[in-house]
């Protein structure tokens, strides 16, 4: 193998034997013919690639996609039922988060475990004690078993221990999202310090933010298949697509339109609905269908900051109303309403809609939040002086994921020109 090569897998498979009832299991292994009781599931099948060292590498894909597995192979935790693996380098892992502890051991006892099973002496791993602790940052409990430790605790000295051993490759899972927010940043940071020092890394998240950020080249698993590779623009792109049902759903809707107009109910089966949603109002007015879609105008969940965005809402009048207000909010995960627009504030005239009739109301603006989760709601109201009628509201009833690939400072990219001039 090439000494460019950090890691090169060939026609990798794993197949794991499913038993229907477990007695299958017994009569398969006492069968004098061999006669087979289970099926093969693949949860991973004739996958190849290579990583190149220096690579930071995303791999993304739904859950069950093959990603634990895959990681799980490369660190030698799993062994594979077909195909090679071949690895250049010292592999520290961050998988099974904490696996390498002792538990009775305090923290620093454990630091010196893992650095003698990843090959060093005890004069380096003195050298690297302090960074590790001052990394870890969890006081007096680096000299407590760690037993005692929290989970975050855990994940805090896991990651410090790893970091420091000098990896040429750094496997790093979910893990991460056991610390808390300025230890994931500290982590985000090592991240761009072992980058710079052209170290190999391998992050497997369903966070396509830090894909976008982080990884340089990704891969996307299917149902154990490698379905895509490529820079992880393209392949967060190729992810958004099967995660919204690979839509393209405009056509599909304009000709249920024409249809039936009873059958206004065809985009939100393409969205990420939160089943925690709350509905009220007396359904003068009702909304029947809503969609977020892109520029590509196609309906999903996953929308870019700097991309035009329509929001739309489809409703049916079931009695006359005048001047009724439409609207929508976005919210962040702690319930912060941050964004929204509605046709009152607007000035939209929403005068004359009549009653059995069907209407479409579209919001068009780009979602410059910056990059994360949030809930998108839907209302339709009126205000009669200080009273408030409410029609239908569907509050925090699409879970949307808005990406920046640009860093923003704050909850907003206000796109600031900045010019810097001598004076
Ligand atoms: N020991 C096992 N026996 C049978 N099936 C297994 C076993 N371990 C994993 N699988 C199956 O293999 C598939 C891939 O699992 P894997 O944990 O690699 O997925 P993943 O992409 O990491 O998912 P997630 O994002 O949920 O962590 C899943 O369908 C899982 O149920």
């Amino acid at each position: 193998m090439s000494t460019e090569i950090a890691i090169k897998v060939e026609h990798l498979s794993k197949v794991y034997k499913i038993f229907d009832k477990p007695i299958d299991r017994v009569k398969e292994s006492l069968n004098p013919f061999h006669k087979r009781y289970s099926r093969d599931f693949y949860a991973l099948n004739d996958v190849s690639f290579e990583i190149k060292k220096g690579e930071t590498i995303g791999i993304i894909g739904k859950n069950g996609a093959g990603k634990s597995t895959l990681l799980k192979i490369l660190t030698g935790v799993l062994t594979p039922s077909a195909g090679t693996i071949q690895v250049n380098g010292r592999v520290a892992s961050l998988l099974e988060l904490g696996a390498g502890f002792n538990p009775e051991m305090t923290g620093i006892e454990n630091i010196y475990l893992n650095g003698t099973v990843m090959g060093y002496s005890k004069e380096e791993m003195d050298g690297k004690l302090n960074d590790i602790i001052e990394f870890a940052d969890i006081g007096d409990f680096i000299n407590q078993p760690v037993k005692m430790y929290s989970s975050g605790m855990f994940a805090r000295l896991a990651f410090a221990v790893n970091a420091f051993v000098d990896p040429d490759i750094l496997i790093v899972d979910e893990a991460l999202s056991v610390g808390d927010l300025e230890f994931q940043n500290k982590c985000y940071r090592k991240f761009n310090d072992l980058k710079n020092e052209n170290k190999t890394i391998i992050f497997v998240t369903h966070d396509i933010n830090s894909i976008l950020k982080y990884c340089n080249r990704s891969f996307l698993l299917k149902q154990g298949n490698l379905v895509g590779s490529g820079t992880s623009k393209t392949v967060v792109d190729l992810y958004k697509k099967m995660i919204s049902g690979g839509s393209t759903a405009k056509n599909d809707i304009k000709e249920k339109i024409t249809d039936n107009k009873n059958k206004y109910n065809n985009w939100k089966g393409l969205l990420n609905l939160n089943k925690n949603f709350l509905e009220y109002g007396n359904k003068k007015i009702e909304i029947i269908d809503f969609a977020l879609e892109n520029e590509k105008n196609e309906i999903t969940s996953i929308v870019s900051s700097d991309e035009y965005t329509k929001i739309k809402i489809r409703i049916k009048m079931n009695e006359k109303i005048d001047s009724p207000i439409f609207a929508y909010s976005i919210k962040d995960i702690k319930g912060t309403e941050l964004i929204g627009s509605n046709t009152f504030v607007e000035g939209v005239n929403t005068d004359g809609l009549q009653k059995n009739d069907f209407y479409e109301i579209v919001f068009k603006q780009k979602l410059s939040l910056c990059g994360g989760d949030y809930t998108l709601s839907f209302g339709c109201t009126k205000h009669n002086g200080d009273e408030l009628t409410i029609y239908h509201r569907l509050y925090d009833m699409v879970l949307v994921k808005i990406m920046s690939v640009k860093p923003v400072c704050g909850l907003f990219n206000v796109n600031t020109e900045i010019n810097l001039d001598k004076i």
